[in-house]
């Protein structure tokens, strides 16, 4: 029985078979950063969840298990904001801060391997599960809220994003994580570097690209969706492109826009629409989205093209769980 869920080929048809294997739907897991802190851990810290690689890799394992747990088929990894450049500005040597990038998709796959242990122990059927390392924008690496509006100034352009992104992105690249999830791209330039990095490297692991957007319209720039997810589109590593990290009610709008310029798996993972001020380094409690509002639209959304559904920050893993119910 094949458990694992990691293919032989990382070949372009990777999601669409994987998609097709798990029914249909794919079911991506839920906030991570925010599920650690409620799970006790203290993230007000420049190196936010990938703190807790070197601190706290229990829990790490611990959040991974419990979205398996609520029926998610895909793990992200906790390097959003791990970054070489970050490690070492803490006293981390180069060799250490790799080893903690690296780090961040063991305690995944072996999150994974318990999981489906325990199951086939139960003479169960363990769901398929892939791991998708997460790779955050330069803005999250600064910690200074422009993950949020894409605005790096005039100095940062095309290759200095790439050298910014490179050693990290080739480490997770072969790191035996499934694919590299290129998460909340807040602009067009930042999906330009990628694009190129994948190219350039001639990379053999697939990728996706989720993008996000405070107006419903545009990614949050203010750069045109439509032109990010052609950019997207062009590239043969990218296995699906997407949303997260987005207000619920933003997503059907935005999925109408990428139906028509992507002929790729489409992800959306949102936000349970609660606002992250910079300043504080908090979310801010506004009306937010209930697990049961959030359900209410996941099957539309599925209708509407999406393949690939999840949760991003502030949800947890009862989203997950109303979310695999909704489908099972
Ligand atoms: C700001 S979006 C954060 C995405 C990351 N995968 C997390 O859930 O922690
Ligand atoms: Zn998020």
């Amino acid at each position: 029985m094949e458990i694992q869920g990691c293919r032989e080929d990382r070949t372009s048809s990777l999601m669409v078979d994987f998609v097709k294997d798990c029914g249909g739907i794919a079911i991506i897991d839920g906030g991570l950063a925010t599920e650690l802190e409620a799970n006790g851990a203290d993230l007000n810290d420049p190196l936010w969840s990938a703190k807790c690689l070197f601190n706290s890799p229990h829990l790490i394992q611990k959040v991974h298990l419990d979205y398996l747990e609520a029926g998610a088929n895909i793990l992200i990894t906790s390097s959003y904001q791990a970054t070489i450049q970050g490690f070492e500005s803490r006293g981390f040597s180069k060799d250490q801060s790799e080893g903690l990038l690296r780090k961040s998709v063991e305690v995944a796959c072996e999150a994974r391997r318990i999981f489906q242990e325990k199951h086939v122990k139960a003479s169960k059927t363990p769901h398929q599960v892939l791991i998708a390392a997460s790779i955050g924008s330069y803005g999250a690496y600064l910690a200074d809220g422009s993950e949020y509006s894409g605005d790096y100034g005039e100095a940062i352009d095309l290759e200095a994003l790439k050298d910014f992104h490179r050693e990290r992105f080739l480490i997770l690249a072969d790191s035996g994580a499934d694919l590299i999830a290129f998460e909340t791209i807040p602009n067009k330039l930042e999906c330009q570097a990628y694009a190129e990095l994948l190219k350039e490297n001639d990379i053999k692991i697939p990728a996706w690209f989720a993008f996000n957007s405070k107006d419903g319209v545009h990614v949050v720039s203010g750069d045109s969706f439509v032109e990010c997810i052609s950019i997207a589109e062009s590239c043969k590593q990218v296995v699906a492109v997407g949303i997260n990290c987005t207000p619920p009610r933003f997503i059907h709008g935005l999925l109408m826009t990428i139906r028509k310029v992507t002929t790729k798996p489409i992800l959306i993972y949102p936000n349970s629409d609660e606002t992250y001020d910079p300043d504080v380094k908090e979310w801010v409690e506004s009306t937010g989205v209930s697990d049961d509002d959030f359900v209410s639209y996941v099957t539309k959304w599925h209708e509407a093209g999406a393949s690939l559904i999840g949760g991003c920050c502030r949800t947890t893993p009862n989203t997950i769980r109303a979310i695999y119910k909704a489908f099972n």
